[in-house]
């Protein structure tokens, strides 16, 4: 009997000893996680976005053309002359043929009355000539354009704002070590929050779990490389990254490339086409840049200022005149000066606006009747997040997208667009704008991109 009394007073003690040893190691564990993402946390800020190069640039023609391009160009300038309708395209008003005019909403039955430019009452008579050239052509620039060096430079840091909030959280969570089904969901609300959307996060979850079963994840350093890895490998794309904004060969004379900006209100088209003439110019090149926006006056002075400050041409109409013709000028006028790229920065009424839409396949139709179209710069604002995917789609509906422009990354917490955005569309983001500056404009790479993203 006292045996037995001795027996269950050992199990008791051994039982109690076990509880306690367990309690001790979970307790130490959590500090140590605790501590390990405090180490994260307290990372100093220095070191943002840096693309390892300048902007790359391509010459246009049908040999540069994208690998993802959804149907092929139309033959480039293989009609010397332009055809009848094209010596007045301000004439082939769409209002005449009953067809949608630019404006027009989409809600808005065809037979209802609808503005138009001609119902404008323009206070003073102006200028006879629809698309006139403002600016002569010149080829030095007016002024200092800064190095790509020095411009790489003075990006860094841009992105902080990304940084802390996405890059920090996700190090945080998985430097920690094991994961619980909370932690993961965690990981999937950051990423939802960074606006990369729910495929996309879906699939980064997945891989990143994968990962974690294969390789051991204790410590912040491992979680970043992970990490690193993770993301630029769903930023990755076959897709020719650079700008097709270099001259070639038709027939053995120099033909301008022809790049199109579009993009709806407000995104940055204009200064996107403005920072792209000062890189063409700093690196020696001619530009002729044409303000199709006709909408708002002041879209094309914007524009003209550009012009002044980098020494390129601006050729541009008067408010309210056919955008597809003074696109149309601009690259006429381009190749009788022989330049090397010619840049039409387009009008931009919200995505919706069905007129808007057809305008701009106009445009490009228009253009092509005597030049290819070697570069279509779809240009989306990265603070609008998922709102900028849906104009992405669109856009893309009705002209062949060939590159992305993501403006604003500096301004916006978020970022994530950047991973749907070529996934959905197949079109690659070519350049990202990183400020109001004149030279806050950086090629896009995944790496950079993503060591700026995680600090
Ligand atoms: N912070 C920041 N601001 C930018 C960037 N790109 C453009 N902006 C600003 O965004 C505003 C709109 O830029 P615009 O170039 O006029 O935009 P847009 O698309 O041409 O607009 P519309 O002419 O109205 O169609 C301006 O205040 C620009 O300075 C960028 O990368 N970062």
């Amino acid at each position: 009997m006292s045996s037995t009394w001795f027996w269950i007073v050992v199990v008791a003690v051994v039982v109690l000893v076990a509880v306690l040893v367990s309690g001790l190691l979970i307790a130490r564990k959590r500090r140590i996680s605790i501590a390990e993402q405090r180490e994260v946390e307290e990372k100093p800020k220095g070191g943002g976005y840096a693309a390892s190069g300048g902007i790359s640039l391509a010459p246009g023609g049908k040999t540069a053309e994208a690998p993802p391009e959804p149907s092929p160009e139309p033959s480039p300038a293989a009609e010397p002359a332009p055809e009848p309708v094209v010596e007045h395209p301000v004439e082939d008003r769409p209002e005449v043929d009953g067809q949608p005019a630019v404006g027009d909403d989409a809600a808005v039955p065809r037979d209802s009355d609808q503005r138009t430019v001609r119902d404008v009452k323009l206070p003073e008579p102006v200028e006879e000539a629809a698309p006139e050239a403002v600016v002569p052509g010149t080829v030095e620039p007016i002024e200092e354009i800064e190095s790509p060096a020095g411009r790489l430079e003075r990006l860094r840091g841009r992105l902080s704002k990304s940084r802390s909030v996405f890059g920090q959280s996700l190090l945080g969570l998985l430097g920690g070590g094991d994961l619980d089904e909370d932690s993961w969901q965690d990981v999937e609300d950051t990423l939802l929050m960074a606006d990369l959307g729910a495929a996309t996060t879906t699939q980064i979850v997945d891989r990143l779990r994968d990962e974690l079963n294969r390789r051991a994840v204790r410590t912040s350093a491992e979680a970043r490389e992970l990490l690193h890895e993770v993301l630029t490998a769903s930023l990755s794309t076959d897709a020719e990254r650079s700008v097709r904004a270099l001259p070639h060969e038709v027939d053995g004379k120099k033909q301008p490339a022809v790049v199109l900006v579009a993009g709806v209100n407000g995104t940055g088209k204009t200064t996107t086409t403005g920072k792209l003439a000062r890189v063409l110019v700093a690196q020696g090149g001619t530009v002729v840049l044409g303000a199709a926006d006709t909408f708002r006056a002041a879209a094309a002075d914007q524009l003209q200022t550009w012009g002044e400050r980098v020494g390129a041409s601006v050729v541009r109409g008067k408010e309210g005149a056919d955008p597809a013709a003074v696109a149309f000028d601009a690259v006429k006028q381009g190749i009788s000066e022989g330049v090397d790229t010619v840049l039409v920065d387009t009008a931009g009424r919200l995505h919706t606006k069905t007129g808007l839409m057809d305008e701009l396949g106009k445009v490009k139709r228009v253009v092509e009747k005597q030049a290819r179209v070697d570069e279509v710069l779809l240009v989306l604002d990265a603070t609008t997040g998922q709102n900028g995917l849906a104009q992405a789609r669109v856009f893309a509906e009705v002209i062949d997208v060939t590159g992305i422009v993501l403006t604003k990354l500096d301004g916006t917490a978020k970022g994530g667009i950047v991973f749907q955005v070529q996934k959905e569309l197949g079109v690659p983001v070519k350049l990202v704008g990183l400020g109001e500056g004149p030279d806050d404009l950086a090629p896009f790479e995944p790496g950079a991109f993503v060591d700026a993203l995680l600090g």
